[in-house]
């Protein structure tokens, strides 16, 4: 069955843009709370995103500590988001579960309210979040399109963590990559899982769905790293994450998936993951043809594989193998996120930022990973629709030096509307 919208489809957006606010305007959220915008630092599929701080005479500055994320109120994508960030991101909620469970750290953005907002006779959504700097990606890129084996550990440790809290609190990701993780502003070594447009809850009120392929759905997310389930066409559920964080991992290591080559064949992508999945020995061999394969991705792979559907994910077994890994290299998860490839006596070429080809290179100017986005269910019903989602991004917060964000252009292509 072909893809519902191929990587390489263009549509016309009929979702609205945002329109851009300026500097100083004031939000009122559902509580009553006020929030002034500063400029505008990115721009989602048919959002921007805005610095932003608590209402105060002054205005609001580079240093600013909120994002503000806006999107006409018609529009669906920030609906479906903000409901995820209302039911799982309340920073009591994240704050009790870190004192529970003993973490100094965890990945998932604080949501700090919302509301609606009308300008001009029109309406507007908005939800406040805890503002970060410089996306993965680009650090991935720069370093040559890898990252040194103790980062990649780390970065799954704290990745299990975050997909632990989420899938406890009925949600999965579905679209966990490098150009979802963010640094914090202020923090370096702390990174956080954002956009949660393509977030599913895979078990309302504790009830995890039944397994149930849709053709009509398949292939749902990022091409390269979907899940097998999604590629079928399958609600997104916990082991899904799971393999997409192996596939990322497995990724930073090595480069470059086997599938790459050929992303635009969504069909090809899922034999090739169904084929890798049931051989892991070859997997590696691919991905790793002249180096010793790292052990503990093929135990993390072979452990994902035996999950069923609606299995909770072993997620301190999950641990337990990265984490030797990580000892053996005399390392820990709470050391400092060092991307630099000399860490490991490994040195890199600075990165050659090819564009993918294909899929890539007719479809995503930046080069940045081809997603399918799940539409928001249509009232009573579950049903999803997909659009391509490509990142944009206006400016790299962490990296802004100006006093204040200089606006860069949207990069990527138009959405396909649901
Ligand atoms: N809280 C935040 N702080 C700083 N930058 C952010 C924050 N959230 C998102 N960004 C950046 O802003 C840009 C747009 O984010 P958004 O989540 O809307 O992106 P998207 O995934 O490209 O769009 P969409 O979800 O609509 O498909 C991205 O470059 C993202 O890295």
């Amino acid at each position: 069955m072909p893809p519902k919208a191929k990587a390489g489809a263009r549509a016309p957006a009929k979702r609205k843009l945002a329109e851009e606010f300026p500097p100083g305007e004031i939000l009122t959220d559902s509580h009553k709370k006020c929030w002034k915008l500063g400029t505008p630092i990115g721009q989602g599929g048919f959002g921007l995103l805005y610095l932003a701080n608590e209402e105060t005479a002054q205005s609001v500055g580079p240093e600013a500590p909120y994002v503000i994320k806006v999107e006409p109120s018609e529009n669906g994508p920030l609906f479906c988001e903000l409901k995820f960030y209302q039911r799982a991101a309340r920073p009591d909620l994240i704050q009790s579960w870190m004192k529970s469970h003993k973490q100094k750290h965890l990945g998932v953005p604080r949501y700090w309210g919302s509301g609606l907002h009308n300008r001009g006779g029109k309406g507007y959504r908005f939800m406040v979040m805890d503002r970060f700097g410089t996306d993965l990606q680009k650090k991935f890129e720069e370093n040559g399109k890898k990252f040194p084996r103790k980062v990649v550990l780390q970065l799954g440790l704290h990745l299990l963590d975050v997909l632990e809290y989420i899938h406890e609190h009925e949600y999965v990701h579905a679209d966990i990559k490098a150009s979802n993780l963010l640094l914090s502003h202020t923090d370096p070594n702390q990174v956080f899982l954002v956009d949660y447009g393509l977030a599913y809850r895979y078990a309302p009120e504790g009830k995890p769905k039944d397994y149930k392929e849709d053709p009509k759905r398949c292939h749902d997310g990022t091409i390269e790293f979907t899940s097998i389930d999604a590629h079928k066409g399958v609600s997104p559920a916990r082991r899904g994450d799971l393999e997409i964080l192996g596939y990322c991992m497995v990724q930073w290591l090595c480069g470059r998936l086997p599938w790459e080559d050929k992303l635009q064949d969504a069909d090809y992508v899922r034999d090739s993951k169904v084929k890798c999945r049931d051989n892991i020995g070859e997997f590696m061999k691919k991905c790793f043809p002249s180096e010793p394969e790292p052990e503990e991705m093929v135990k993390y792979m072979e452990e994902v594989k035996t999950l069923g559907y609606s299995d909770k994910p072993p997620y301190q077994k999950l641990r337990t193998i990265l984490q030797s890994a990580l000892t053996s290299l005399g390392a820990s998860a709470d050391n400092k996120l060092d991307f630099s490839m000399t860490t490991n006596g490994v040195s890199s070429p600075k990165a050659k930022t090819t564009k993918r080809k294909k899929a890539a290179a007719s479809d995503e100017p930046d080069g940045s990973p081809v997603k399918k986005r799940r539409a928001p269910p249509k009232k009573a019903t579950n049903r999803v629709k997909k659009t391509a989602s490509p990142k944009k991004r206006l400016v790299d917060t962490a990296s802004q030096t100006s006093p204040m964000p200089e606006v860069k252009k949207p990069r990527g292509r138009a959405k396909k509307a649901p």
